[in-house]
């Protein structure tokens, strides 16, 4: 599945919250997509995900307008976890990662053994299998993301975009279901607000700020101090980790760094 966004604009309630994107998640790749809170991340993955039609530009999946494909195509091809999930009725852990599974079938057709099997290896994968006659309502933040990843994982999609996939979750399952998601070799796109993980995971980083790519690059182009200072507004120390080869990002705040050179001062003094 190669997804791609070209010249992407966006206004909601007559303000320019998407200028001119270019976005390119090709075959394979895991893509993140990193900015401040507010910068258009959850907007650029809804118009690619087919919530918000772009006011200009195209979104295509596999050189189809991703806007020309019925609900269900779309379904079968993009599986999509949100920020938010939110349910209306009282489902069961089990019932919401069947519904995964709609896209395969035909109106009221009922669950098939290889559903069931397939659900069941979901929560297997996303550490829920306890849980699956439980209520979705009564499920702490993070629970409720390792189900919802679940589901998206029994659609069975080849491109899976994903808006703060670790978001709720605690250091221990945001390691697990990045490593799931990274083995399940599909395309990815995902709204990321750790740098650290993005530099860990990611193929391919997007830096998107005040509705426009600041960079693009691989995690070790992109990530500098230089770039995340103008972006993010902190300072940063970057090193190359010994084991994992990966960048590693120490943050100082304006107000720690001011201290240390107060410090440093008095010590030289
Ligand atoms: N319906 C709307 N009308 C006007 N402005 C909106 C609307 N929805 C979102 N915005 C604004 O668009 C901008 C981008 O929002 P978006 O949710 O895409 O940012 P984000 O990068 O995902 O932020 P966060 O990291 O906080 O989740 C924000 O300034 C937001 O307030």
């Amino acid at each position: 599945m190669n997804l791609q966004a070209r010249q992407v604009s966006v206004a909601l309630s007559g303000k320019k919250i998407l200028e001119h994107i270019d976005v390119q998640v090709s075959q394979g790749m895991f893509v993140g997509l990193i900015g401040p809170n507010g910068s258009g991340k959850s907007t650029l993955l809804k118009s690619m995900y087919r919530i918000k039609k772009p006011d200009d530009g195209i979104v295509s999946l596999n050189g189809e307008d991703v806007y020309q494909l019925s609900a269900r195509q779309a379904a079968q091809r993009m599986a999509v976890v949100r920020q938010e999930s939110t349910v209306e009725f009282d489902f069961t852990v089990r019932e919401i990662v069947m519904m995964g599974r709609t896209a395969h079938k035909r109106l009221f057709q009922t669950d098939t053994a290889e559903d069931t099997r397939l659900v069941h290896e979901a929560l297997v994968r996303t550490g829920m299998e306890e849980y699956a006659e439980r209520s979705f309502q009564s499920l702490s933040g993070g629970e409720k993301q390792r189900v919802m990843i679940a589901r998206a994982l029994v659609q069975e999609a080849k491109l899976l975009i994903l808006d703060e996939p670790t978001n709720h979750l605690d250091i221990r399952y945001q390691l697990q279901i990045m490593d799931l998601l990274r083995n399940l070799r599909l395309t990815v796109l995902a709204a990321l607000h750790d740098l650290n993980i993005a530099a860990m995971y990611c193929d391919h980083l997007y830096v998107i700020n005040e509705g426009r790519i600041a960079a693009n690059g691989t995690p070790e182009e992109v990530l500098t101090p230089n770039l995340i200072h103008e972006v993010f507004g902190v300072e940063t120390e970057i090193y190359v980790h010994p084991k994992t080869q990966k960048k590693h990002i120490v943050f100082f705040s304006g107000m720690h760094t001011s201290r240390w050179e107060k410090e440093e001062v008095s010590t030289a003094l």
